[in-house]
């Protein structure tokens, strides 16, 4: 249950001035949150969107093609990687993925941000290629014994398959160090609190308001 005092009020962008799109990264190992938090802050933040990975992996249940993945398969992947509709692509956990390019590349400009749910392999590659349109944020679990526990508790993956993520957890966690933020999910309405603040801040960069410059040019001009 959602506790309303610490849930981050949402800020609203001014309309008077263009801002460039944000992508806003969130990365854990398996079972941390990311997923959770992003379903948090789709359903708060109107301005946020998805950016729907399309994966190789068969679909969980509950989960529903073109909303949480584009499934495919090995083929239609490889189809994609030649004729280069991938941001960036990663094999993780025996299956590929990639984010498509076409949507993000206008919706930035169009002033949309763009959450990704990705791995640090996605991560580091959409840092090598848009470093200022990154924000990069790591969500480590409070314990290795709770990840296992949510794992199981999630009820959408086989002894094996949890297994084989477990055994990858301490290898993902080392890439912390790789982000901008990193936030250990403990309590989920305070880790959501904190996500949203910086996801607010970071809407606030300098850098990132590109109709500032018109602005401070009618502001300082000579006969104002
Ligand atoms: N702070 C929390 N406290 C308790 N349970 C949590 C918390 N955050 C998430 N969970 C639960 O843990 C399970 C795993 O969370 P989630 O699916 O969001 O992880 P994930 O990082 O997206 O995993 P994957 O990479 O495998 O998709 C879910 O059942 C979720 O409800
Ligand atoms: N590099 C990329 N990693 C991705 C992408 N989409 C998802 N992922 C990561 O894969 C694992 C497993 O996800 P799951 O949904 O099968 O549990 C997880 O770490 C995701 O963040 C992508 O497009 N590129």
């Amino acid at each position: 249950m959602t506790n309303p005092e610490v849930v981050a009020p949402t800020i609203p962008d001014s309309d008077a001035l263009h801002r460039r799109g944000l992508m806003f990264i969130l990365s854990s190992p398996s079972g941390a949150g990311k997923t959770t938090v992003s379903r948090m802050l789709l359903q708060r933040d109107e301005r946020l969107r998805m950016s729907v990975s399309v994966t190789t992996r068969s679909p969980r249940p509950g989960e529903v093609d073109g909303r949480d993945y584009h499934f495919t398969d090995h083929a239609g992947f490889e189809r994609m990687v030649e004729d280069g509709e991938f941001l960036e692509w990663a094999h993780v956990f025996g299956h590929s993925y990639g984010t498509p390019k076409a949507e993000v590349k206008a919706g930035l400009r169009e002033g949309n941000d763009y959450l990704f749910d990705i791995d640090w392999q996605g991560t580091q590659q959409l840092y090598q290629k848009m470093q200022s349109d990154v924000v990069r944020v790591f969500l480590l679990p409070p314990s290795i014994d709770e990840l296992r526990r949510r794992l199981n508790a999630r009820g959408t993956d086989s002894a094996e398959v949890i297994a084989s993520r477990m055994e990858r957890a301490k290898a993902e966690i080392s890439h912390w160090d790789g982000y901008d933020y990193v936030i250990v999910n403990d309590d989920i309405d305070i880790c959501f609190a904190k996500v949203s603040q910086i996801l607010a801040s970071e809407r606030m960069r300098r850098m990132r308001q590109t109709g500032l410059i018109p602005f401070v040019r009618e502001l300082t001009a000579p006969d104002s």
